[in-house]
């Protein structure tokens, strides 16, 4: 599946065919604005969820938080039962790397459980289509009529070659929130006890805009885009997140000293946005000061939901799961108005692939996020008391958490637990 993936195509030129527009122009960028357009009040004040969050990992019923920007009712969003026996049908990549693999785990698991999914597997490698790179229309059909979709990680070539297709997915299908709870695992201890951070990130624009250019040979220019439009409608939800779980604070996490106009237009969005949460708490952070206190004590973070710009979540989001045991445990979700694809936040492992070494856990935490988010939530605390017995047993635990196991026998020993 990678080697097929060297249709390279320079990320402006990507761009433009992608857009239609010469990215960074002013009808590229009014053409970016209006996708960024939500109606929020109007679908905020149409929303009457029902307060009280679920008890789980995540903490979160990430619908109910996502129900106040979506233009469908909770019912209509899951795709409903797709036959007789109640199945819903869900988008599957599997990825590249061990994304097949740990893919593996979690259908053979959710077989194991009886859970009511049917999985619609696609392939993502990208097709030259006049001219231009794209995901296959299959691919993006499957996701539109399924609304849910899991999805293994996708290798992206360093420096040349095909755009990142996990951005090119969050872009297609306006993924604006990426939701990443790190949590610590009963029965694996690490030098952190109690952490639970929750990391919202920006998630379609900022620096990883991909807007690039050489100003002159041996000088290259990249540009951070940040909208008002793209921050609040995060920031938003960040706020929502918080009042919905109950966390007493939303922190921003920035670097606005340095990047004024682009940081201090998500900051100062952030501040005006605050203003109507009057239940929850607003600060702000200095990105590296972040990273100091987070691997000094992470509990302090406890309380709050961080949210940012979209680097800064990403590599805030691998420092988090290096503090509970590594990336084999922490899950994301991504998160739009029109659909939801949910990932764990590792990327395709090529120094493990193929050799059952990898620990599904992630994936299989990205999945009860799934499950959470189409209201299965009895199923999805069925698996996920399964998962974390096992981890708390410790008997068969796969490599990256020092044990033995591999990649199937700790995802038999869960299904043992089913
Ligand atoms: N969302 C996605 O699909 C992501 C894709 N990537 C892509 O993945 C490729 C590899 O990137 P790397 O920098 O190597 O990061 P990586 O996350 O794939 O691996 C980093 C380290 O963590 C370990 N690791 C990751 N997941 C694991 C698991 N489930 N079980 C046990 N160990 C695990 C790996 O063996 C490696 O030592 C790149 O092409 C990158 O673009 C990277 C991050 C996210
Ligand atoms: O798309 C990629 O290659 C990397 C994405 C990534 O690191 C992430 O989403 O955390
Ligand atoms: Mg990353």
């Amino acid at each position: 599946m990678q080697a097929s993936r060297s249709i390279a195509l320079p990320a402006r030129q990507w761009l433009r065919s992608v857009n239609g527009r010469h990215p960074g122009s002013k009808t590229w960028l009014l053409s970016q604005r209006r996708n960024y357009a939500i109606p929020y009040e109007d679908k905020v004040a149409k929303f009457k969820g029902t307060p009280g969050a679920n008890v789980s990992f995540t903490n979160v019923d990430l619908l109910r938080v996502v129900s106040r920007f979506h233009n469908v009712k909770r019912d209509d969003m899951a795709n409903p039962p797709n036959d007789r026996q109640g199945n819903y049908t869900v988008t599957l990549i599997e990825g590249d790397g061990i994304g097949p693999e740990i893919s593996q785990s979690v259908k053979d698991i959710f077989a194991a459980a009886k859970t009511p999914i049917e999985w619609e597997s696609v392939d993502v490698t990208p097709q030259l289509k006049d001219g231009r790179t794209v995901i296959p229309d299959k691919a993006i059909d499957s996701v539109k009529k399924n609304y849910v979709a899991l999805k293994g990680p996708l290798a992206t070539p360093i420096g040349k070659g095909h755009v990142s297709l996990n951005l090119t997915l969050r872009r297609t299908f306006n993924l604006f929130a990426n939701v990443r709870p790190c949590k610590s695992i009963a029965g694996y201890k690490t030098p952190y006890d109690n952490v639970d951070t929750v990391l919202i990130r920006e998630n379609t624009e900022g620096e990883y805009s991909g807007i690039e250019h050489v100003v002159v040979d041996g000088v290259v220019q990249s540009i951070k885009l940040i909208t008002k439009q793209a921050s609040e409608r995060v920031l938003r939800f960040a706020f929502q997140y918080a009042e919905d779980v109950g966390r007493k604070k939303v922190r921003a996490v920035h670097k606005a000293t340095i990047m004024k106009m682009s940081d201090g237009l998500f900051l100062k969005t952030a501040r005006d946005v605050s203003k109507d949460f009057a239940k929850v708490d607003f600060d702000a952070e200095l990105l590296d000061n972040t990273c100091l206190k987070i691997v000094t004590d992470p509990t302090p973070y406890n309380d709050k939901v961080l949210v940012m710009p979209n680097l800064y979540g990403d590599i805030l989001s691998d420092m988090c799961a290096g503090l509970i045991g590594g990336l084999g445990l922490t899950p994301s979700g991504n998160i739009g108005d029109e659909c939801s694809i949910f990932e764990a936040v590792h990327g395709s492992a090529p120094d493990i692939a193929g050799k059952g070494l990898a620990n599904p856990t992630a994936l299989l935490l990205s999945s009860i996020m799934m499950l959470q988010h189409m209201g299965l939530n009895d199923h999805a605390d069925r698996i996920q008391k399964a998962i974390f017995d096992t981890l708390a047993e410790g008997k068969q635990l796969t490599g990256d958490l020092g044990g033995k196991a591999k990649t199937h026998e700790y995802a038999q020993a869960i299904m043992s637990r089913l």
